[in-house]
């Protein structure tokens, strides 16, 4: 019995075909949503994210203004750029790509961006309203997108038991506080495991619900998943091609295994990854849309 494959990729084209019908009524009414990106430093598996954001940008109508600083910048440069794009009228949202390089301090510099412009929910402000259900922050990009990839393909948490391995700022921890919200569509009971978990596969086992969230190639095998469960693979881990060429991109769950247990699993790529985007532009325009 083979699991249903979820397709990240429709989905996202789903949730964009809304936002472009949002992005065309502000400019009827003369707004041009406008959404910053700061890049610090010249990783490659960053600049492939940044430029998967404008792109998808500019085919949503969304004014897109790239900021790219040396990998040696210093904390003032990128304060100084973060101030300045703060002030920008066209400016409605303001990401700055994770992780910056090892003299920079992410959390002053997510402190220091205006938390009406923080369209990844990173702030302690955004990240504090998510906690306490409140809805006029934004919604975090990648765990939102689990949501919707969840909804979409009909699998509803409540009453269910969701397990979420990692706890990270990004995935992990606001994953688990949206599952167990009181709300139509979360309502599920909650573990998180991580490296401090011995004998992860106890927990995983009994989830109905799997979030891989940890960066480790093909972590979640098989046997770690119980028959049937809905498995969500958020890994995005560069592998150097056997054949040459481009890397490969592995999740963090061991597709062709999970397939034969799980009841729903979601691909690497073409699963977790375009929801990412997907809701990052929604929350632009979000941000566009509230200071009409
Ligand atoms: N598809 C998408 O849109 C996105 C994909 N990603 C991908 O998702 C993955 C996770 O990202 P992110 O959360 O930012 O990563 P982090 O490295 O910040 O966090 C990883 C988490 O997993 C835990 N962990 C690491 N190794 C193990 C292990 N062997 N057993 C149990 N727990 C472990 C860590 O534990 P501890 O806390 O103890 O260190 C940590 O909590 C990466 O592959 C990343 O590329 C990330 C963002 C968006
Ligand atoms: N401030 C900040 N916000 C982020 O949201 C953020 C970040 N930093 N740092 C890195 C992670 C990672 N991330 C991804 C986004 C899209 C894909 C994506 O679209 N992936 C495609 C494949 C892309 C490819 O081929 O390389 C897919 O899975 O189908 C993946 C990963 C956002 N992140």
């Amino acid at each position: 019995m083979a699991a249903k494959i979820i397709d990240g990729k429709a989905i996202a084209a789903e949730v964009n075909e809304e936002t472009r019908r949002r992005v065309e009524a502000l400019r009827a009414a003369g707004r041009i949503p406008g959404l910053a990106v700061v890049l610090v430093g010249d990783d490659p598996a960053s600049q492939v994210y940044v430029n998967a954001k404008a792109k998808k940008c500019a085919e949503l109508g969304i004014h897109s203004d790239k900021r790219v600083l040396p990998a040696d910048a210093t904390m003032e440069q990128v304060l100084e750029l973060i101030g300045e794009l703060n002030r920008d009228p066209r400016i409605d949202g303001i990401l700055v790509q994770s992780p910056p390089p090892p003299q920079i301090d992410e959390e002053k510099v997510i402190a220091a961006i205006d938390p009406a412009k923080d369209v990844d929910c990173f702030s302690e402000r955004n990240v504090g309203k998510l906690l306490i259900g409140k809805e006029d922050g934004f919604r975090p990009c990648t765990p939102w997108g689990v949501m919707l990839l969840l909804e979409k393909s009909g699998i509803d948490p409540a009453g269910k038991h969701a397990v979420v391995i990692g706890r990270s700022n990004i995935v992990g921890k606001p994953m688990a506080a949206l599952l167990m919200q009181k709300a139509k569509g979360a309502n599920a009971t909650v573990t998180v495991v991580h490296s401090g978990t011995p004998d992860i596969a106890r927990f995983t086992r009994d989830a109905d619900i799997l979030i891989a969230a940890i960066g480790k190639p093909e972590f979640v095998r098989g046997d770690m998943i119980k028959p049937g469960a809905a498995v969500i693979d958020v890994g995005i881990n560069r592998t150097p091609n056997p054949a040459g060429g481009r890397d490969k991109l592995v999740g963090d769950v061991k597709f062709d295994e999970a397939v034969e247990v799980a009841g729903a699993v979601t691909p690497v790529p073409g699963g977790v990854g375009p929801m990412t985007i997907a809701v990052l532009m929604s929350n632009a325009v979000t941000a566009c849309e509230r200071r009409k």
